[in-house]
């Protein structure tokens, strides 16, 4: 992305930005210094690692059902408190596996995000073909794992 934004800014003088969504910190750190140019994270689970490195911001989705455990994120990194930044970084780990688990055989992973929208109180419908929703019991299984990793005990106040 770094010989994108490099490349392309030539071409089109108004490019002020991209949302980085790759795992590749090198080339993270590479659009970083490569101009004036907006890097927001686009890997939910990278997000302190990302902004530690200078990213200007995210665009992600678990920020829209847990957004309480982003803000600490935040909070703990401009307090300078490492551990406890980690420790809400983890936090959006253990979900984003469990949806990747859940979802895998919905078709792809935003189909668990329904589900969870739904347990913070916006039912958003089903997925688009070709993904499907979970069933009743695929349903009854997420929410257990998701209760097991202790999501309702993160945002209390954003749950029904
Ligand atoms: C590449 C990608 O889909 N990134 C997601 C992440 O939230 C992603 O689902 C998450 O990090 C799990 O990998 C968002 O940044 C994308 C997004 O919300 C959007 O473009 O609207």
């Amino acid at each position: 992305m770094e010989d994108f934004l490099i490349t392309a800014k030539k071409k089109i003088p108004n490019l002020i930005g991209l949302k980085f969504a790759s795992k590749d910190l090198g080339d993270l750190i590479g659009c970083l210094f490569a101009g004036k140019f907006n890097i927001l994270c686009g890997c939910d689970e990278q997000l302190m690692g990302n902004l530690v490195m200078g990213a200007h911001g995210a665009v992600g989705t678990l920020y829209n059902f847990m957004p309480q455990v982003f803000h600490r994120l935040l909070q703990h990194l401009s307090d300078g408190e490492m551990e406890k930044a980690r420790e809400e970084q983890i936090r959006a780990q253990k979900v984003l596996r469990l949806m990747v688990k859940h979802g895998h055989s919905l078709g792809g992973n935003v189909a668990a995000v329904k589900p969870m929208m739904a347990l913070v109180g916006l039912d958003l419908g089903p997925p688009r073909h070709p993904m499907r929703p979970m069933t009743v019991d695929e349903l009854i299984d997420f929410h257990r794992d998701i209760d097991l990793v202790g999501f309702k005990n993160w945002d209390p106040a954003n749950l029904l």
